[in-house]
């Protein structure tokens, strides 16, 4: 059954369609990459997605609920929850009470949501971190932390932009594993990753986005040697 159903979803900036009629159906527990060239219109999906910006067409059903146009918190509540490329955790405060103030969407005190974000910590890797100042932390850090604040809103599905740009090549088996281990735990996962050992590694299913629609999706395998998805990709570059 589908968790999350997308209708002829679009979505235009002055006459560019960043986003043109896309439909998708996410089956619960699946692990769902996305990829496209630069400029597909991937980050867009998810922005559409998460309620960070409005349709211009179509509807997003998440859960039996027609939730398009919701606001970003709103859907998050919800249990619809995305990661940001661009990650935005708050620099002043500890890697602890980033976490616990994410946690406490979903628990009533603050030591409850205090004793969630020390799980959700340790299931990222990063219990030895729990005291440290955002604004000190590594690349590698970060990512997990931003990780570790869409999880301890529980989410029901999380949509994770590019985990994985930044790190080094060393840094990325790793977090190819963590990934890994959530999608063992159950958890829906729809991610958008350029880095394609990654990709083939965790997507159970792909969906190639180009100029805003989807080329195609389906077997990864098959997905990466179909002449159109080699075609759109002619020119760029590929980690
Ligand atoms: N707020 C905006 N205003 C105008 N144009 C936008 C806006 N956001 C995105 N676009 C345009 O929409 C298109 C899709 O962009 P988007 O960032 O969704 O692509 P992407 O597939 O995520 O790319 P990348 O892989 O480089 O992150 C691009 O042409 C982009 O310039």
């Amino acid at each position: 059954m589908s968790v999350l159903s997308v209708e002829g979803l679009g979505k235009s900036f002055s006459g560019l369609h960043a986003v043109r009629d896309v439909d998708l159906d996410v089956a619960d527990q699946e692990f769902l990459g996305i990829i496209g060239p630069n400029g597909a219109g991937k980050t867009t999906l998810f922005s559409l997605l998460s309620g960070e910006q409005p349709p211009t067409s179509g509807r997003v059903i998440f859960d039996g609920t027609d939730i398009t146009g919701w606001s970003a918190d709103r859907t998050a509540r919800a249990g619809l929850v995305r990661t940001f490329q661009l990650m935005r955790p708050f620099e002043s405060m500890t890697v602890l009470e980033n976490v616990t103030i994410a946690a406490l969407s979903v628990r009533k005190s603050r030591k409850d949501a205090r004793r969630h974000a020390l799980e959700v910590l340790d299931r990222v890797q990063l219990s030895d971190q729990v005291g440290g100042v955002v604004s000190t932390m590594s690349t590698a850090g970060l990512k997990r932390l931003e990780l570790a604040r869409a999880l301890a809103m529980e989410p029901r599905v999380v949509l994770l932009d590019e985990v994985l740009a930044g790190l080094v090549p060393a840094e990325r088996a790793p977090m190819i594993d963590l990934l890994r281990s959530l999608h063992t735990a159950g958890q829906t996962v729809l991610f958008v990753e350029h880095i394609m050992a990654a990709v083939m590694a965790l997507s159970e299913r792909l969906v190639v986005m180009h100029e805003g629609a989807v080329l195609t999706s389906g077997d990864p395998r098959t997905v990466v040697e179909d002449p159109r998805v080699v075609e759109a990709y002619l020119g760029e570059e590929t980690a």
